[in-house]
């Protein structure tokens, strides 16, 4: 089957989207990290490495793995027109606004008009003024520039393939993000939404990267067929969250009823609700403890007329709420770093429960959160740990990775 298909957190992944870091992470220096949301520079080729067995641990459980930059380059083989667009589309969002300017890097891009993987490759690692050809005694622009100066920003964040695009159900929100840097991302989605054969036409749009508020992947968990959880965070906008409830209940092909908005505090470390709670088998969940007091859940059903929506303040406390939404009789939240408030924080910080369930009860998890590990281990989980000394750096863990596109139904 091709299309999407996910309707809950853990039944078994068949087919996920990633992307292997690459040279974009070479175009970070100290004064960019910053704007460009990472919190130091990974060393690219052990990145990679750590990257390629995560891969390796989803294909020995079954899983097809995709990579982002193979099915962009499959979209821009599909025709020389659709490459012209995207490469000027790009250019545009990139800020470029010189006519001299957007010409030289639409040459200098149009090199890889053969390679269309390279060309996507070039898209995602930005571009340095001295790559182009340029004339010193013609611009005072560029005479006064340092020949190091991007031109074009990377996109270091694309590994975490989570957060641009979200699947829920059969359809998908193309997202706006909440920073420039990453906002660009979503292009890729835009395209593939688009055009490619396997997704176009098959795929309800339930938000679109060009409305005003923005959301995030990070933040849109699919608790079952009937209920999605969305944060409410720094990256996911409570407007935002309404026009997708809108959205979805509006459309005849989506078997969701109840949205829980969770509504987390608006710190970096939160960040989206998928680093402070995920789900990891029937009845289990990580969760970060920091959450749990300022917690607040609000329940948004289908209003009487379309395009109107009911919304709830819940009372009950988390594991009420999702036991409620399951239908089980108990959940239990396995708390990331266990009753030790500074484990806790540290292995939060590098993603202890961001968690990427493979099936009900197998889950990947960053090797270095050694004391969640083994909590969730000592609790009866199959726990597959990957390295991640460089990978942490960007702060996103094995679901922030980690698309998934499609999964078996789950049986309660
Ligand atoms: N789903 C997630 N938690 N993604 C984490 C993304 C991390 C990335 N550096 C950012 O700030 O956007």
């Amino acid at each position: 089957m091709q299309g999407i298909n996910v309707k809950s957190e853990i039944g078994q992944l068949k087919r996920v989207l990633l992307h292997r870091p690459g040279k974009e992470l070479l175009n970070l220096t100290p004064d960019t990290l910053e704007r460009l949301l990472f919190d130091d520079i990974p060393y690219l080729e052990a990145a990679q490495q750590e990257h390629d067995a995560f891969a390796e641990i989803l294909r020995n459980h079954g899983v097809e793995v995709l990579y982002l930059e193979d099915v962009m380059a499959e979209v821009l083989d599909l025709s020389h027109e659709i490459k012209e667009e995207f490469v000027k589309q790009w250019i545009n969002e990139a800020g470029i606004s010189t006519g001299l300017y957007r010409k030289k890097i639409y040459d200098y891009m149009m090199q890889y008009q053969d390679d269309s993987k390279a060309l996507v490759l070039k898209s995602m690692e930005g571009i340095v003024l001295k790559e182009l050809n340029y004339n010193k005694n013609d611009s005072l622009v560029d005479i006064m520039s340092d020949p190091s100066k991007l031109v074009i920003d990377p996109m270091p964040n694309l590994y975490f393939t989570r957060d641009p695009f979200a699947c829920i159900g059969e359809g998908v929100s193309l997202n706006r993000m909440y920073s420039v840097t990453r906002n660009r991302e979503t292009i890729y989605g835009e395209y593939i939404f688009k055009y490619h054969p396997d997704f176009k036409d098959r795929v309800e749009k339930y938000y679109d990267r060009y409305n005003a508020f923005h959301i995030e992947g990070g933040d849109i968990l699919n608790i079952n067929d009937k209920v999605l959880a969305v944060g409410i965070s720094q990256r996911t906008e409570a407007d935002a969250l309404e026009m997708l409830a809108k959205n979805i209940f509006d459309n005849e092909n989506s078997t969701i009823e109840t949205i829980l908005g969770f509504d987390i505090p608006n710190r970096r470390a939160f960040m989206h609700l998928d680093t402070v709670f995920t789900q990891i088998d029937y009845d289990k969940f990580t969760v970060h403890p920091g959450i749990l007091g300022p917690l607040r859940v609000y329940r948004i059903v289908k209003g009487i007329k379309k395009g109107e929506i009911n919304v709830e303040v819940l009372s009950s406390d988390l594991e009420t709420i999702l036991e409620h939404s399951l239908g089980i009789e108990k959940v239990e939240l396995i708390k990331c770093g266990g009753e030790d408030m500074i484990a806790a924080e540290r292995e939060q910080w590098n993603d202890g429960s961001n968690t990427l369930c493979i099936s009900p009860g197998t889950i990947v998890t960053y090797e270095r959160n050694r004391k969640t590990n083994e909590l969730l281990k000592q609790r009866g989980l199959n726990v597959l740990e990957i390295p991640s000394a460089e990978l942490s750096r960007g702060r996103g863990g094995p679901r922030c990775m980690s698309m998934p596109l499609d999964r078996e139904p789950v049986n309660y």
